[in-house]
């Protein structure tokens, strides 16, 4: 599959070009952009507020790239990327380890903000597990916002229609590979603020398609998307909650398993897939291998209330499982000129290897009473 962005040459408008080669030239090799904006997450259950969270995709990736990037030993600290996020005054969530790391832009508007309702019933593998609602907005990035220079992929992440389609375009221009979440592009807001979704091909982001190398939908937004007509255009991946998730291409598809989780907070389970889904693809997995790092993250995202800590120990398991399955680390795919998308002839053994450390992980976490989850939010 070829890859989105346009040579160097192409990146002389709103900078400079002789910069943007030096940048290029100095900088890591695997630089990442994200670009979404931090939020407040309130979750509600039977009337009654259950938790208040830092939320916005941005947040979940961040904290998913931080933990799963192949890293040099020296890089212990953060993975290369920037974040590219907007909030108001009023964002409570400064200190919290990403935006710490990756400090938002300022803005006179209020911070993003969600209700997220719960039903009552437990959620079902498909229906929609909560209502949201959007009660407060941020200003849209614009495509000035984003730095002038390039990278080696791009994530667009938005949760409110702040990543405007030019804003989109402008990150195909600057990333070599870009990788979208649906929910960036089709989300609509009622007079009230809740979510409901527009089909993709009636957006302006529907002819950039062609030019994005991943697009990641919900099963519940899939309809929307369109998988027939998008997979002609790019790769598309439905997640499918506790179901793993499938990835549909122009000539091929393939379903990935899920790994075993306690859900107690779906929120941010689709954000921590597509970061553990572009984690695979720099380790140098091939797309339906890489969607086993997602499935395996999204799960750890559900096990936790808001932005997951993952345990150390879990995360040197990931990692030593993936040193041992990889073999392409110097030549990750996503720095290529294409993208493998069909599974490897190792893909069960990663994913045997992975169920291991998620059976083990989970055990722990349901063993401990100190792991800080206020028990299962989304049921009752
Ligand atoms: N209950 C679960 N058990 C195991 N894995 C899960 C569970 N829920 C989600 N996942 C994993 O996370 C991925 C994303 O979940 P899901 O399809 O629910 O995304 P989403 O609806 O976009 O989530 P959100 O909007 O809450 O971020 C799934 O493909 C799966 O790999
Ligand atoms: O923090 C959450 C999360 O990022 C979800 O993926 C998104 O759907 C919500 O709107 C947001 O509030």
């Amino acid at each position: 599959m070829p890859l989105a962005a346009e040579p160097v040459e192409a990146l002389e408008e709103g900078g400079n070009q002789q910069q943007l080669l030096l940048a290029t030239k100095g900088g890591p090799a695997l630089e990442g952009l994200v670009v979404g904006s931090y939020c407040h997450d309130v979750l509600i259950r039977g009337g009654r507020v259950v938790g208040e969270t830092l939320g916005g995709a941005a947040a979940f990736v961040s904290n998913v790239l931080d933990a799963a990037s192949p890293r040099e030993e020296e890089e212990q600290e953060a993975a290369p990327f920037v974040v590219v996020s907007k909030v108001g005054r009023d964002f409570a969530y400064a200190s919290a380890p990403a935006p710490a790391r990756r400090p938002p832009l300022l803005c006179a508007s209020p911070t993003t903000s969600f209700h997220a309702q719960f039903s009552e019933a437990a959620a079902s593998a498909h229906a929609p597990d909560r209502e949201l609602r959007r009660v407060r907005a941020c200003d849209p990035i614009y495509p000035a916002d984003l730095p002038d220079r390039r990278f080696a992929y791009g994530l667009a992440v938005g949760v409110a229609g702040e990543v405007l389609p030019e804003t989109l375009e402008r990150m195909i221009r600057l990333c070599r590979a870009v990788l979208v979440d649906a929910q960036a592009l089709i989300r609509a807001f009622d007079a009230d603020g809740a979510v409901c979704h527009v089909s993709l091909e009636d957006t302006p982001y529907a002819r950039l398609l062609p030019r994005v190398a991943f697009l990641k939908a919900s099963s519940e937004e899939a309809p929307y998307v369109g998988v027939e007509t998008a997979r002609r255009r790019c790769c598309v991946i439905v997640t499918e909650g506790r179901d793993g998730c499938r990835l549909f291409w122009d000539g091929g598809e393939a379903r990935v398993a899920p790994f075993p989780a306690v859900q107690v907070d779906p929120t941010g389970a689709g954000d921590s897939f597509l970061a553990g889904f572009a984690a695979g693809l720099l380790w140098g997995l091939p797309a339906t291998d890489a969607a086993l790092l997602g499935n395996f993250f999204g799960a750890a995202a559900v096990s936790q209330v808001g932005v997951p800590t993952f345990h150390p120990k879990m995360l040197q398991a990931v990692k030593e499982i993936l040193e041992d399955k990889t073999t392409k680390r110097s030549s990750p795919c996503i720095n290529g000129t294409t993208f493998t998308l069909e599974r490897s002839n190792m893909h069960d053994e990663l994913h045997t290897a992975l169920q291991e450390t998620a059976r083990l992980m989970s055990e722990q976490q349901q063993a401990d009473p100190a792991n800080g989850n206020g028990g299962d939010i989304c049921s009752t």
